[in-house]
């Protein structure tokens, strides 16, 4: 009786106070049983889990919806994006006309304020989760997978899903998305137009298959999904919020299904993913400073990383480094080099 009541409050408080962030970092553990409630106009709003809330209008438009956010505890500025968002359709301010996913991902990640807990979430999926012994960020991997699942229920809609991310270090290029891997599908110059309306005009293309959460839903369910880079990691209340503002107006447009800024597509840059470098060494070491930007370039031959007795080194033609991490776990990626590429027949 007391645990109904405490759930209860839950998502009583989620209306009242409006704000599903707060309500996500002090209860942040699993719950037990979905809640719902209705707005005046009929959305529904249910609190499937701690931070996943899934938003349904009486009469949805033609798209299923996923947004996450927090499947890196630390990247913050997205997490407080995707919550103004919430807030703005439980206030009344937003009106939500397509169904609508939401999941703050690593919820006791956000809470302590770390990358992650026990490992990488975004290395959990596509069923990487039931590998090996069982942990919080496993279960939490294969919750947001489930959601996921029966959220897509329905065949014959649009499907998105939008990864919500900030790196590790600075830049050359502040935003950029990671395209899926999509076999048998052509690359989409919709989606690559409706990424720079929110300010993402750098696409890098994947060439091979992975377990993080863009490739899930792509993969599995055939969604338009990215992993969305969207600036650099701050702690919450440090990000500057204008930075995201077209992201924030088009994904509000989205959502609301009102018309979308599709700028041309010559404004857009894409890179095809060149070198996926996993590290198999623990004295894994980078030849360049620890500190060199995303997006940096090399000449070809240059020799980038030494792992054990293998050298990384560029191709034949320079190559940029994406997301350097020595740190990363045995097994795991710890660079990305990529190439710029022509929007070709590769694209429809
Ligand atoms: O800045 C970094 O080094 C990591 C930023 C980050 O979390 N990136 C994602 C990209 C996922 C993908 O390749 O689709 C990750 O590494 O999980
Ligand atoms: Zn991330």
């Amino acid at each position: 009786m007391a645990a109904t009541r405490k759930k209860q409050l839950e998502c009583d408080v989620l209306f009242e106070h409006q704000d599903l962030l707060a309500l996500t970092l002090a209860h942040p553990q699993p719950r037990k049983q979905p809640q719902s409630r209705t707005l005046k106009d009929g959305t529904r709003l249910t609190l499937i889990d701690s931070g996943i809330l899934a938003i349904e209008p009486l009469r949805p438009g033609d798209s299923d919806i996923v947004l996450s956010c927090g499947v890196h505890g630390n990247e913050t500025a997205p997490i407080e994006l995707v919550n103004d968002l919430v807030n703005a359709i439980i206030s009344g301010e937003l009106v939500c006309r397509q169904r609508l996913l939401v999941q703050l991902g690593n919820t006791e990640a956000m809470v302590k304020g770390t990358r992650g807990v026990q490992e990488n979430m975004n290395r959990l999926f596509s069923g990487a989760h039931a590998r090996g012994e069982s942990n919080p960020e496993k279960a939490r991997a294969a919750l947001l997978e489930q959601t996921v699942r029966d959220f897509y229920n329905q065949s014959g809609r649009k499907r998105f899903h939008y990864d919500l991310h900030t790196a590790i270090r600075d830049s050359q290029r502040e935003k950029f998305a990671v395209y899926p891997y999509r076999p048998g599908r052509a690359w989409s110059i919709e989606q690559i137009r409706f990424l720079a309306g929110c300010g993402v005009e750098t696409i890098l293309l994947s060439h091979s298959p992975t377990t993080t959460y863009s490739y899930y839903s792509s993969n599995e369910f055939g969604a338009d999904a990215f992993t969305v880079e969207l600036g650099k990691v701050y702690p919450f209340g440090q990000n500057e919020m204008s930075r995201f503002e077209a992201c924030r107006k088009q994904l509000s447009r989205l959502i609301a299904a009102q018309p979308l800024e599709y700028p041309p597509l010559a404004q857009s840059v894409v890179f095809d993913v060149c070198q996926v470098v996993n590290k198999h060494h623990e004295g894994f070491r980078f030849s360049f400073d620890d500190a060199q930007a995303n997006f940096s370039e090399y000449p070809p031959g240059t020799l980038l990383a030494q792992d054990g007795d293998t050298e990384v080194r560029v191709g034949a033609v320079a190559e940029s480094i994406v997301f350097p991490n020595a740190k990363v776990a045995l097994g795991q990626r710890a660079l990305l080099t990529v190439v710029p590429t022509a929007i070709d027949d590769r694209f429809e």
